[in-house]
């Protein structure tokens, strides 16, 4: 009844025919859709399950855990602990670097993630989701975390699943991204959405705008010009979305374009960001940029950050080309000084050269 449909399964193996170490990866990537549909399961029961609600717990970035955090994050180590394809795992509900426990043996990838994304959500019953990004382990390494520490541009594999309406899977292993709808019935992710790309433009920007206070000029300048719509400099109307769940933002962003900002900000001088660069902007960025978008700092290519920590923040602006390229320039303006016009003293308002002046 279903013969004829991709599969995950039958698409890796067309995907990774040619990569090294390419069964490997897809064996890997095959533990994790297990873990996915597990995840997918939880948070489908709802409140039936009894997943709902905080932990009295903290997890090492002092973010309080919800239940469902702890149980998806259990779930990944599990389904892909024992595979004997990573060397270790690190996750944003672990201060370091996990091993893989000594009786499994290991393999040639590093796999880091962030179990549930968007998951102040769980309680309202809106959208939430699991990133993963896989690396490759350099031989002889000690699997700890220093070992982590990689410019996003060394992924082999990135992804993410959407637990909305329908569960999906979207991932890329650096040929594309790929959409897949899990069909519950059959228990399979089936290739729905092959090969996505992201509109250049779009008229629909996301940003958290009660964080207004806290961002540097040129976000600023990009989002006064969004809200002046028709009548401002940019000549047309945009629409704004905020869901507080990355990868569902995300994944209107890969259906049907926009921009999404998660910019540098001063709330907290020890954050320059609220996004974790390795299991949450470096896989993001990964897909948007194989479907034809840019993902950027607003300073420099996402991707090419080299991390200096487990958990580090980065600031992140991502999606349709034109309007992150527009968001740099506006970066780049503010930095050399040459969006603030320079004013002559000539004509500045003690000069004999003011109109008045030159009028009485
Ligand atoms: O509280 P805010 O500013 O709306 O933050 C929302 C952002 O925080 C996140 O929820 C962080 O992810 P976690 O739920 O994994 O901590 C992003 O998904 C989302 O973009
Ligand atoms: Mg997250
Ligand atoms: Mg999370």
């Amino acid at each position: 009844m279903h013969l004829g449909r991709t599969t995950l399964s039958k698409f890796l193996l067309q995907q990774l025919r040619d990569i090294a170490d390419g069964n490997d990866l897809g064996a890997l990537l095959v533990d994790v859709a297990a873990a996915i549909k597990t995840i997918s399961a939880m948070t489908a029961k709802g409140a039936l399950g009894g997943y709902l609600g905080d932990l009295e717990q903290r997890n090492g970035q002092g973010e309080l855990q919800k239940k469902l955090d702890v149980l998806a994050n259990d779930t990944m180590i599990r389904h892909c602990e024992w595979g004997g394809l990573l060397a270790a795992m690190a996750s944003e509900e672990n201060d370091e670097a996990l091993p893989i426990p000594p009786d499994c043996s290991r393999g040639p990838f590093l796999l880091v993630f962030d179990p549930l994304d968007g998951s102040s959500n769980t309680d309202v019953n809106v959208s939430v989701g699991t990133i993963f990004s896989v690396l490759r382990h350099r031989e002889g390494a000690s699997g700890d975390t220093a070992d982590f520490l990689l410019p996003g541009q060394e992924q082999v594999a990135a992804g993410y699943a959407i637990y909305g309406p329908a569960t999906m899977l979207v991932l890329t292993v650096g040929k594309g991204t790929h959409g897949f709808t899990l069909d519950r019935e059959i228990g399979n992710f089936i290739l729905t959405h092959p090969l996505m790309r992201i509109p250049a433009d779009t008229g629909e920007f996301a940003i958290n705008t009660s964080n207004a206070r806290f961002w540097e000029a040129p976000v600023h300048r990009y989002v006064a010009e969004c809200q002046a719509g028709r009548s401002g400099p940019r000549a047309r109307d945009f629409n704004m979305r905020w869901i507080a769940s990355m990868v569902a933002e995300v994944h209107r962003i890969l259906v049907r374009g926009g921009v999404f900002l998660y910019p540098r900000d001063s709330k907290d001088a020890a954050k320059p960001g609220r996004l974790r660069l390795l299991y949450e902007a470096n896989p993001i960025g990964l897909l948007v940029e194989q479907a034809g978008g840019a993902a950027s700092t607003g300073r420099q290519r996402l991707l090419e950050v080299q991390p200096t920590s487990l958990h580090q923040r980065v600031p992140v602006i991502l999606g349709s080309r034109n309007e992150v390229e527009r968001i740099e320039r506006y970066h780049v303006e503010h930095d050399s000084g040459t969006d603030r016009p320079f004013v002559s003293p000539l004509f500045n308002e003690r000069s004999l050269f003011r109109p008045e002046a030159l009028v009485s």
